[in-house]
């Protein structure tokens, strides 16, 4: 079956050969071309369709009747082949193609379950190998062992222009967008930049998100999960103040303890603000001897000294924003197991990858596994988010960017295993 988007004079014999292979699912003729560097990830360069996306593309939609596509009998099995293979020879799986899709998204759309399945598997694959690696930074020095590497990073690229960076808090991916060109949020950009306080939200001085009214139901959920029964006299650690929505509901467990760490001068300011409830309100219905401590800079900074004065917790959370996963496993690998009570839980702010399904459902699953290597067990919880307007629309307008697009929130509560 003959794609006429792949004739295009543009596109030379070799991507054209690829993308044609791929589209017929012809592994034994595309297999010995796959042994070339870079075959794997040709791209199309009026759909951008990579080798990925013209084997899913190919299949069609799952809902067309007996599995035909143009009149042809689709062999999941052969696709599912293909799409391994290409994998196994280096294929990128978040690779966007001219209509902002991945392959994962394109599968998604067609309702083609197992090839979704199997994009997700190699985002895990691919992210976890680059977690390992420990981003890309290590791999610009050329000698032959990192070159090697480097082959085995194809498949995990994230940076590059054309891909989807993940790895991002969702209150803090602004650089998901990647193609459009807009400014990466960062953290050190975001801890000098002035910040609009309003009702509903709390913006950056680039519009982007910090934190929106419309979470409260996820904090409301993660409170009573950490705490069932929202029990008092608790020793609470929040990383994060924002709009404050997370404690005003620890605080109102009347905990023992209550320390929160907030790294950005403005939030801290408000915090502190004389006609502020939050500390007043708080000494007012903390038990006797109970103790609130605001630690103001960056976590990174506060809680080592947490760990040597040897402070327990039962209920930690971490919500920050402007700081990729690799703060978020920093985090747990190195802290939450000294800091949290054997009893205690764990939880965080889920929004790894929260504008694309494909890269919600890799990034939970990276999480789940490096948990598991830090000897924690993650529960999910399925909270379900309804009603938010489109790009600009309510409650995003005046938002830079709909950073939540999904209308699940995976929910996790860690504890210790065994
Ligand atoms: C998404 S908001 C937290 C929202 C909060 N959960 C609530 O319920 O309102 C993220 C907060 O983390 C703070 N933050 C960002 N990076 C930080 C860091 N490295 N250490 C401490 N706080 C940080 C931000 O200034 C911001 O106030």
């Amino acid at each position: 079956m003959e794609d006429p988007e792949l004739s295009s004079p543009e596109v030379d014999l070799n991507t054209q050969t690829i993308l044609l292979l791929s589209s017929n699912h012809d592994l034994a003729a595309l297999k010995p071309l796959l042994r070339q560097p870079g075959n794997a990830s040709v791209q199309d360069p009026e759909t951008g369709y990579t080798p990925l996306h013209a084997a899913i593309a190919a299949c069609g939609s799952a809902d067309d009747v007996g599995e035909q596509v143009q009149g042809e009998e689709i062999d999941m099995e052969k696709a599912k082949e293909v799409v391994k293979e290409l994998f196994l020879s280096g294929a990128i799986w978040n690779d966007l193609d001219v209509n902002n899709e991945t392959p994962g998204c394109m599968a998604s759309r067609l309702g083609r379950k197992e090839l979704y399945e199997l994009c997700v598997e190699a985002g895990v694959r691919a992210e976890m190998l680059l977690g390992l690696l420990g981003g890309y930074e290590p791999l610009a020095d050329e000698d032959s062992e990192d070159e090697e590497i480097e082959e085995q990073l194809d498949g995990a690229e994230a940076l590059e222009s054309k891909t989807v960076p993940n790895g991002e808090n969702g209150h803090a991916d602004e650089s998901i967008e990647g193609v459009g060109g807009k400014k990466d949020v960062n953290s050190k950009d975001y801890l000098k930049s002035d910040l609009t306080f309003q009702d509903d939200k709390l913006l950056d001085a680039d519009a982007n998100g910090v934190m929106m009214a419309w979470e409260t139901d996820i904090m409301r959920r993660t409170v009573d999960l950490l705490l069932p029964g929202n029990q008092a006299g608790k020793r609470i650690l929040n990383i994060g103040f924002g709009m404050g929505i997370v404690d005003h509901m620890f605080r109102d467990t009347r905990p023992l303890s209550h320390h929160i760490v907030e790294a950005h001068p403005a939030v801290i300011a408000k915090l502190e603000e004389e006609d502020s409830d939050f500390g007043k309100a708080w000494a007012e219905s903390a038990p006797t001897g109970g103790k609130y401590i605001v630690h103001k800079g960056k976590w990174q900074n506060v809680v080592s000294k947490m760990l040597e004065e040897g402070e327990v917790f039962d209920a930690i959370y971490f919500d920050t924003f402007g700081e990729d996963y690799s703060q978020l496993k920093l985090f747990f690998t190195e802290y939450v197991v000294g800091l949290l009570d054997p009893e205690g839980k764990f939880g965080f702010f889920n929004g790894l990858g929260a504008d694309r399904r494909v890269c919600y459902d890799v990034y939970y699953r990276v999480s789940e596994l490096d948990l598991c290597d830090a000897g924690m067990d993650v529960e999910w919880t399925m909270v379900p988010v309804e009603g938010l307007g489109g790009e600009g629309e309510r409650e995003w307008k005046g938002v830079r960017r709909r950073y939540w697009t999904l209308d699940e929130y995976r929910l996790p509560i860690c504890s210790f295993m065994g």
